[in-house]
């Protein structure tokens, strides 16, 4: 039985960076590894439809905060048996964003906290009703927003393809979204989190990576991680 890691954060936060990082720590330390990544645009209609909206198509679509949620929700759904077939067949599954993100994004859209509505909304409709499989552990990716925003904009610049959407755009909306999420880490909301910086070079995310793919591939109690890495796993569990 492998681990489901979910790796969150804000737009450009630098998750499909440690994702990428944690598999190749992984593989050199001998392991199996899947890496899943939502929305699935490119493969499910619900996804598609979502993404498509969030480049202001589809009306007033994207005006619907729940609406917008039970799009990202179904994609999850329509890809459970697929995380619960990695998780028997697999060491490590990497997970760029799930269920959390819904739960960060609609709460901070509906400038709720992590005591509102919407948050509660999000687990009773994916995990309760839609039985989307529950992360064993989960990963904040956590940069200053306007480091993030500058690297959406340079993403942008560089890849005609990847112009901002609409929750990329605002800041307000991922000024809120970060402190949802610090409230969901502080709550261990859904699984236990760690806390990741992603500030530093590409030598630190390696050895960041190394640390925590130590940590949930041998099962220990702690999360030993050399001096300057900006991991903070003093929420991990086992
Ligand atoms: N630790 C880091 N140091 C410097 N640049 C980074 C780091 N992590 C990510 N980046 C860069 O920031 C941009 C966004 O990273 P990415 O991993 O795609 O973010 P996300 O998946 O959270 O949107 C990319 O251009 C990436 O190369
Ligand atoms: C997966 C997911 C994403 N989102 C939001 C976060 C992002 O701002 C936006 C798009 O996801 P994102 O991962 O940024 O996709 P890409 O970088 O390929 O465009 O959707 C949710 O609100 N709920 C979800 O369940």
């Amino acid at each position: 039985m492998g681990v489901v890691v979910a790796v969150e954060g804000l737009d450009g936060a630098g998750k499909a960076t440690l994702v990428g990082a944690l598999a190749d720590a992984a593989l050199r330390r001998g392991a199996v590894v899947e890496t899943l990544a939502f929305p699935r645009y490119d493969a499910d209609v619900h996804a598609g439809l979502a993404g498509e909206a969030l480049h202001g198509a589809h009306g007033d679509l994207r005006d619907s905060v729940h609406a917008m949620a039970v799009l990202f929700a179904l994609d999850r759904a329509g890809a459970a048996e697929d995380v619960r077939r990695a998780r028997a067949t697999q060491d490590l599954v990497l997970v760029d964003r799930y269920v959390a993100s819904n739960a960060a994004y609609g709460a901070a859209r509906r400038g709720e906290d992590v005591d509102g509505p919407f948050v509660a909304w999000v687990h009773a409709l994916e995990v309760e009703r839609l039985g989307v499989p529950v992360p064993d552990a989960q990963v904040l990716v956590r940069v200053p927003g306007e480091l993030a925003a500058q690297r959406v904009r340079d993403r942008a610049a560089a890849d005609p393809t990847r112009t901002p959407d609409g929750y990329e755009a605002d800041a307000a909306l991922q000024a809120r979204c970060a402190a949802v999420y610090d409230q969901l880490v502080e709550r261990s909301w859904l699984a236990p989190w760690s806390v990741v910086g992603a500030e530093g070079d590409r030598a630190e995310v390696t050895r960041t990576a190394e640390a925590m793919v130590e940590f949930w591939l041998s099962g220990s109690s702690r999360c030993d991680v050399a001096s300057g890495s900006s991991v903070r796993s003093d929420t991990i569990e086992t």
